[in-house]
């Protein structure tokens, strides 16, 4: 690529503007739809919007219940002036600016008020100092929006204070956690991190500024829309919606619908989205040095309005205005040139609604820009050397785990705890060609069932490692591909299966009394109590098909509805049936005998189409059918023909051949009833299973335990620290028998003696596979090793010994071929390292180094000789030297730990020694 080539990858929303701020995602005019227009605000349909718009704010911001919340004129800049105006004056005043807006609040209180204040301000980049006497009050904001500083914390701020504190946190609520403690007055507009419209501001008081409203009376006049007592008492109505002038509905509905998308993510989640994209451009500004944050102190640094500066001073002053006007004309960013008061430089919006993809996606594009204009600058000095974005990752950072579904945010909490650098954006789920762009950076891919993670998706991700499915489904994960790439796919099958059974239970009752349609009848103000007539569950017959977790739990619950169960499932015991109380029995005796069948199997190539036409037509007459397992297991197509013929009474179902379902056989048919995969939707079944999902991956990144994993054994955390040089050891020997064997492998055999036999085997045997077929596939790891080697027809066998010999425990590994057998054993010595202790049944000591040359030799003197001298005269230096033989005068062998690689001309000149029936030089990954 030459310097001035344009970057292949353009961000799919170019607006970084930081205000009016990016729509969220999704956003269309068409969902405005609902806003009550030429419609009074004070109407209840209006009044309703209003106070909706209050009560999800402060649920969502974690607003305690004593804070008051309004709705008040004029944006952030009316919710701030009006708490200046009707509080101020009461104490000293201390006034903290470090840029524009705080500049302005300054303006306010000298000029305007005339209050006596004491004012503390720091140039762009910096912060004042924050050490204040608790007795004043303090007016400050919290993310300075022009220079991209804000304040770490609010521990600055005492608890027990006599003043009160007045923030302007309209760039950081919503992205930036706010502690609601230290803070008596804040405010905030709707256009900045919800990307709302400028119209009207959020004005929140703690009971201490209540207290100072109904106990002070300012000395100047209050213009009416200032106004927030009367008679000395808070206007409590204000803070209930109405409003102290005429809203604009469309905007308050622009709000709520913000907050529609905003609480699918939830605080953590719209906190994260913002790091993430900050984090973007602090790690890039951190691998170029012609580009700055322009906060000083990292943190102070905002994650939402990120600015930055061109290092280098000589440039000419609208440098960066031509860098911004060159973005924009390309269409890549608009509106990231500096504010007009602020230093030279960008400013890019990094709130919750941008996606961290497109902050990552305009990088190159800045380093294009600033290199194209650079060039253009005839007189300036030559270009700085192309340097390649994303820099390579140091192997001490971070894991980095992506979740594209939506998922509780206790799941980002976790991984934040773990110290694990996460993007939260639910977003990508349903993206499949913006999830290909970003996937290649992360180490984990958290998910649901909108992600379909394909072979395609794990060819353009060369990091990810873990696929953890916070669920129990996976038929979303091509596991063969993610085992052939050496990725673990992991579920938690525990976290949703009460969930799951309850939905069909409930399904069930819906589909037996028509619940839907007679809800939906009774509301259209219809009072048809002779349509709905329903049938009784207890002493029907429950068909189910698949009792694993869920089906389990449907049988205990039917039971106690006394419902006579039936369960067809092949793997399920007698013991397991009895205790379920459950009479196991063939399909087709279920098919015939159920009034209700419910299926709780997987999606596989035996269940697929289970109730196809055929068995559907074994079913009892006027039998009701209950899909929550998985769409693909009943033919839709037969069973709307069923419904029609009235064979089939009714149907519940929650999954769909095709998912999203907009479309369907079943749709609209009278007592169908559908719920959008609904199955695992309760808050304690999402909390259950992102915890659980975020627990397994950090596990797994951080110290290689794996719990529920579907392509590897388990490992526990305790087992992986004792494990380790185990592991290791295990590894080596098939590396050294597989770089010893150049013909086909047909078995592999690990025997396993004395202490070692006591440890989880399943693991062990995975290490030494992967040892083995590395030595012909550099990218086979543990999770990939048994497949590969099964696709290669490879046996593999393992035993377990009691101790035999001098060692604790120790592990042999042979290989066989149709030509030869090979066998290696090794050890861990107390020192912990590994140790070969055999070759070819022959007693040896080696410790393993990286680089090793193994010769064998009838034994006969002057070998040492040989490799010693030939190494000598090539200026190869041995580490460790260990000699072996069978018997004196019979195979005798050598293997010399080396600091480095033998090179071809060293090993020719031992073979013309004549002295070594094999010259082999080893490597291997210690
Ligand atoms: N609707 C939803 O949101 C949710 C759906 N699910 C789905 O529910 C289903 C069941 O999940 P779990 O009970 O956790 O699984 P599980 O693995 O505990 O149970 C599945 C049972 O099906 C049996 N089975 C397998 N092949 C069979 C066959 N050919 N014929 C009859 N039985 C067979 C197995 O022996 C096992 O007992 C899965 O498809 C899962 O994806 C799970 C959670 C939520
Ligand atoms: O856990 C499962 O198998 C489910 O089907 C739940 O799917 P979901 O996480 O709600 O998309």
């Amino acid at each position: 690529m030459s310097d001035l080539t344009t970057p292949a990858t353009r961000p799919v929303n170019p607006r970084f503007s930081s205000g009016p701020c990016a729509k969220h995602p999704g956003f269309s005019l068409t969902d405005l739809s609902d806003a009550p227009l030429g419609r009074s605000h004070r109407a209840a349909a209006g009044k309703a919007k209003l106070q909706s718009a209050i009560d999800r704010t402060r649920v969502l911001l974690g607003v305690p219940e004593d804070y008051r919340i309004g709705i008040v004129p004029a944006s952030d800049t009316g919710a701030y002036e009006m708490a200046m105006w009707t509080m101020l004056g009461a104490r000293p005043v201390t006034m903290l600016a470090w840029e524009s807006f705080g500049s302005g609040w300054v303006t306010d209180a000298v000029k305007q008020l005339h209050l006596d204040v004491e004012v503390r301000t720091a140039d762009y980049g910096h912060l004042p100092d924050l050490s204040i006497d608790s007795d004043r009050d303090i007016c400050f904001t919290w993310n300075g929006t022009t220079s991209g500083v804000r304040v770490p914390d609010a521990d600055w701020i005492a608890d027990d204070r006599g003043g009160l504190t007045l923030c302007d946190a309209t760039s950081a609520a919503f992205a930036m956690d706010l502690p609601w403690d230290k803070l008596d007055v804040t405010t905030f507009s709707w256009q900045k991190v919800l990307g709302g419209e400028g119209a009207h501001g959020m004005l929140i008081l703690s009971p201490r500024a209540v207290e100072r409203l109904e106990s002070y009376t300012p000395a100047w006049p209050l213009p009416k829309i200032f106004r927030l007592t009367k008679g000395g008492k808070l206007i409590e109505g204000i803070f209930r919606g109405e409003t102290i002038n005429t809203p604009s509905m469309l905007c308050v509905e622009d709000y709520l619908r913000a907050l529609d998308w905003a609480e699918t993510l939830g605080l953590r989640g719209l906190v994260a989205r913002a790091d993430a994209s900050a984090h973007h451009i602090w790690d890039f500004c951190d691998s170029h040095d012609w580009i700055a944050n322009l906060a000083v102190d990292p943190a102070t640094r905002s994650t939402t309005s990120v600015c930055l500066r061109f290092t280098d001073d000589s440039l000419p002053e609208d440098f960066a205005k031509r860098v911004a006007r060159r973005l924009e004309a390309e269409g890549v960013a608009f509106d990231v040139a500096n504010y007009r008061d602020a230093p030279a430089g960008l400013r890019i919006w990094c709130g919750s609604t941008v996606e961290p993809a497109d902050v990552a996606a305009l990088l190159p594009w800045v380093e294009w820009a600033y290199r194209a204009e650079r060039a253009a600058w005839s007189t300036g000095p030559a270009v700085p050397p192309h340097r390649p974005f994303p820099i390579s990752k140091e192997p001490t950072m971070a894991p980095k785990v992506l979740i594209s579904d939506s998922l509780s945010d206790a799941a980002v909490q976790i991984f934040r705890d773990r110290s694990i650098d996460v993007t939260f954006d639910p977003s990508l789920g349903k993206d499949k060609d913006r999830l290909a762009q970003v996937i290649g950076d992360y180490d984990g891919l958290a998910i649901r069932s909108a992600t379909k993670v394909t072979e395609k998706l794990l060819a353009a991700a060369p990091n990810l490692k873990v696929v953890g499915r916070a669920g129990i489904g996976t038929d979303n994960i091509d596991k063969d591909a993610a085992s052939r790439r050496g990725v673990i796919v992991m579920n938690t099958p525990y976290g949703n299966m009460i969930t799951t059974a309850e939905h069909a239970i409930a399904m069930m009752f819906a589909v037996a009394r028509q619940i839907p349609e007679a809800n939906a009848s009774t509301h259209a103000g219809k009072w048809e109590k002779s349509r709905f007539m329903g049938v009784e569950l207890s002493g029907k017959t429950l068909g189910v098909i698949g009792a694993g977790n869920i089906g389990g739990i449907v049988c205990d619950r039917a039971r106690a509805l006394r419902m006579k169960v039936v369960a067809y499932d092949p793997f399920l015991s007698e013991e397991r049936a009895t205790q379920l109380q459950v009479e196991k029995v063939e399909l087709d005796d279920l098919l015939k005998r159920a009034d209700f069948i419910t299926l709780h199997v997987p999606l596989t190539d035996q269940t697929k189409n289970i109730l196809s036409a055929e068995n559907i037509a074994k079913t009892k007459p006027g039998v009701r059918i209950v899909n929550c397992a998985r769409g693909g297991l009943v033919d839709e197509e037969a069973l709307a023909e069923a419904l029609k013929s009235g064979h089939v009474a009714g149907a519940a179902f929650d999954v769909f051949a095709t998912e999203p379902a907009t479309a369907s056989p079943l749709f609209n048919l009278p007592n169908v009833v559908v719920t959008p995969h609904l199955g695992a939707a309760t808050t304690e079944a999402q909390e259950n299973v992102a915890l659980q999902v975020a627990e397994q991956m950090s596990d797994y990144l951080l110290t290689g335990a794996v719990t529920n994993a579907l392509n590897m054994p388990s490992v526990t955390a305790e087992e992986a620290k004792v494990m380790g040089p185990w592991l290791k050891v295990a590894e080596h020997l098939g590396a050294f028998v597989g770089q010893m064997t150049d013909e086909p492998i047909q078995a592999i055999e690990v025997i396993y003696n004395g202490s070692v036999a006591a440890m989880n085997l399943d693991a062990l045997n995975c290490s030494a596979i992967a040892g083995v077929m590395k030595a012909t596939n550099p990218d086979v790891n543990m999770v990939s090793a048994p497949l590969v080697a099964r696709e290669r027809g490879v046996e593999i066998s393992t035993t377990r010994q009691d101790k035999t010999g001098a060692f604790d425990g120790y592990i042999k590994l042979v290989v066989r071929t149709d030509r030869r057998e090979r066998s290696v054993a090794g050890t861990v010595f107390s020192d912990g390292k590994p140790r070969f202790i055999q070759i070819k049944g022959i007693n040896i000591d080696a410790e393993v180094g990286e680089h090793m040359l193994y010769t064998t030799n009838h034994d006969e003197p002057g070998i040492i000789g040989a490799l010693g001298v030939t190494m000598g005269k090539n200026g190869v230096n041995i580490a460790n030297f260990t000699l072996g033989r069978s018997d004196r005068d019979k195979d005798a062998i050598a293997l010399l730990y080396l600091d480095e690689q033998p090179s071809a001309g060293v090993l020719d000149q031992l073979r013309q020694t004549g002295l070594f029936r094999n010259i082999s030089p080893l490597r291997f990954n210690v």
